[in-house]
């Protein structure tokens, strides 16, 4: 899997790159990026942040807003954020051109379903896919943590929830909590994995909480003026899932805080010494 360099912007000392790739995983060409902290200039390994954008998102959203790369290179967290779906000729989309399904809108699962069923492997390309090109051609560790927002931040708690043993840390902003309960989510798993309910629960970040094998420290921040937080997002189910089960979810409203990147750009250093804490620590 060869790497085509897109750009190059120096930034706090270090480098933000933009990355073309042929993903096998997704059967196209994907666009990623990083963030090297200055640190890998000088030869030293560092623990990755991966970083899951939401619903219409690139993987230049979170790069250009959130002002997340001061405190990354003062970390020492090398940050990577892919795209958010497959893109290119012959990848589909919503019927209707929506923003909320289709391009733009993977969901982090594997599809099951045609015509999705061949590209639409968001959840094996940021998991296992990209990790391995990650780590196989930047000076980083196998060490990793993961973010995101929204439909992101479901992606980033689905995969700690089901892969526990890859991640020291999870964190989430405005995360879709249960998507088989929500109409974003009930859209995406319809047409993603079909009809079938219960297929959907291996897909739920609030069903997948009470049977994870092992507690991956988890940080979820959410506005209270978040206008999709009653309808989308139902935080509370992720919290009394978590309670029922016992796992230890941090789960903090932000008053007057609403869903876009002032949000996120308000607690994204929080959020990055939360992960620093758990990836020095098991250096
Ligand atoms: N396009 C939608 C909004 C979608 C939206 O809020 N997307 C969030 C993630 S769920 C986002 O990060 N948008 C890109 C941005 O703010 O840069 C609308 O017009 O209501």
């Amino acid at each position: 899997m060869s790497l085509q360099k897109l750009s190059l912007n120096k930034v706090f000392g270090g480098e933000h790159v933009r990355y073309e790739h042929q993903s096998e995983v997704l059967s196209c060409t994907m666009q990623f990026a990083i963030y090297l902290p200055p640190q890998t200039k000088k030869g030293q390994s560092l623990p990755v942040v991966y970083w899951l954008s939401g619903l219409t998102c690139t993987d230049e959203n979170f790069m250009q807003k959130a002002g997340a790369l001061k405190a990354a290179a003062e970390l020492g967290l090398v940050i990577v954020a892919p795209d958010t779906s497959p893109r290119g000729k012959g990848v589909p989309d919503d019927p209707e051109g929506a923003w909320d399904f289709g391009l733009g809108a993977g969901f982090y699962v594997n599809a099951t379903q045609e015509p999705w069923a061949k590209h639409y492997r968001m959840y094996d390309y940021v998991v296992s896919e990209l990790p391995a090109l990650i780590e196989k051609n930047f000076l980083v560790t196998d060490k990793r943590s993961i973010s995101g927002h929204s439909m992101g931040g479901h992606g980033a708690l689905i995969a700690a929830l089901r892969e526990p043993e890859r991640y020291q840390s999870v964190s989430a902003f405005s995360p879709i909590c249960q998507p088989t309960q929500c109409p974003w989510g009930e859209k995406a798993f319809s047409n993603y994995l079909g009809s079938q309910r219960e297929i959907w629960l291996d897909w739920d970040a609030s069903v997948l909480i009470a049977k994870a094998s092992a507690h991956v420290p988890m940080l979820v921040d959410q506005g209270s003026a978040d206008h999709f937080l009653a309808e989308q997002l139902k935080p509370t189910a992720l919290q009394d899932a978590a309670s029922r089960a016992g796992y230890p979810l941090t789960l903090r409203m932000q008053p007057g805080y609403d869903h876009s990147y002032y949000f996120i750009t308000s607690f994204i250093d929080e959020h990055l010494r939360f992960h620093a804490q758990a990836l020095l620590k098991s250096r």
